[in-house]
């Protein structure tokens, strides 16, 4: 997790977004979900969640920012679903006031709800005072959905299972990324579904993290991990959304060291060889008109809870 703060009754936590560096994506489940093989990373780009006490019972949210109006109601908020679970799991009595602050774009493939429930997890057991550690956090985390555990590690590991089974991966090198977000989301289930209509289950390999892409993390070498980027779900996501084949095509055309879909998408993640070139691509994408907003990021953008990782 990334920074809190407590003061008196208020604790509050940044929690940043994700991209996945590779996303492999095996056969579907019997249960709907696919095992995947995947390499997380936490980007500098964060939301602020904070818990102030309520009445016994109640939890309420408030979500502000820029993209605060694409949010859903209150009681599909996935972190009033976490507040709520972690008090029927260990505080009946308790209650919050939960206000969000969103920085990561709202249907982005940046698990930026998923964030917020990591958020929610954390600041309600300090909020409570119950302080049940890390890895029954990580549990009630698994059970709300498959990116939360992550959000609530941070940093960068490597993903098994659904994306819950992890492996922190220390990762002491920065990389320098470009985010171009999209003006309309897309739905992580129906990439999925596409994923399974373009893909007949028997034709799907057993999902395997790309040769290379650990080591080119732990040598700091931004040339050889563009090598080894890749997101199985960015065939099935360009289907649904053509248009992101020039976003993709505008990367390459300015000179991004590489690029792919974050996630389920719709933002694209551009790999740049330092700081400096990942400011040109920003102005690059900006003066083509390139997507909706576009963010400089630093790659992994906070450390995680120590040793929370699980195999
Ligand atoms: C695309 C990623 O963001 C990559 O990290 C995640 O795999 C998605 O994680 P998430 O948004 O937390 O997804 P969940 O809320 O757990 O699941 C939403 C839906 O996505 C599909 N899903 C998700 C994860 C997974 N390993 N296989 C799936 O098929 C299922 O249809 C599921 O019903
Ligand atoms: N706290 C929240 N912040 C953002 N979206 C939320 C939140 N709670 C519920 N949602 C809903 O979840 C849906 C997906 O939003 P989210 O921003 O988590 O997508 P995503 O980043 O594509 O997710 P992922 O990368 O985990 O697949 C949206 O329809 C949104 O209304």
């Amino acid at each position: 997790m990334a920074e809190s703060a407590s003061t008196g009754e208020r604790v509050r936590v940044r929690v940043p977004g994700k991209i996945n560096l590779a996303l492999c994506v095996g056969p579907r489940r019997p249960d709907g979900f696919h095992d995947l093989a995947t390499v997380f990373q936490s980007v500098s780009l964060a939301d602020e969640l904070t818990a102030t006490p309520a009445p016994a019972g109640v939890v309420t949210v408030e979500v502000a920012g820029a993209d605060a109006a694409l949010v859903g109601p209150a009681e599909d908020n996935l972190a009033v679903r976490a507040a709520r679970l972690l008090a029927a799991t260990y505080a009946p009595d308790a209650g919050a006031h939960l206000q969000i602050v969103k920085g990561i774009p709202v249907a982005g493939g940046m698990a930026g709800g998923s964030a917020d429930a990591a958020a929610a997890l954390l600041a309600c057991d300090r909020l409570w005072g119950l302080d049940v550690g890390t890895e029954a956090l990580l549990d009630l985390a698994a059970r709300l959905g498959s990116d939360v555990p992550f959000t609530a590690m941070g940093g960068t590991a490597v993903g098994h299972g659904r994306g819950e089974r992890l492996r922190p991966v220390r990762v002491d090198h920065v990389f320098h990324w470009v985010l171009v977000t999209s003006g309309t989301g897309l739905s992580t289930p129906a990439v999925f579904r596409r994923f399974d209509e373009l893909h007949p289950p028997q034709d799907v390999a057993d999902p395997q993290i790309p040769d290379g892409l650990l080591e080119a993390l732990q040598a700091g070498d931004p040339v050889a991990l563009a090598a080894t980027l890749r997101n199985d779900l960015a065939e099935p996501a360009l289907d649904l959304r053509p248009d992101l084949g020039a976003t993709l095509g505008a990367g390459t055309e300015l000179g991004a060291l590489g690029g792919l879909l974050s996630g389920s998408g719709p933002t694209c993640a551009f790999l740049a060889a330092d700081a400096e070139h990942a400011r040109a691509l920003a102005d690059g994408f900006r003066t083509r008109g390139v997507g909706r907003d576009i963010h400089v990021v630093e790659a992994p953008g906070s450390i995680g809870f120590p040793h929370a990782g699980r195999g």
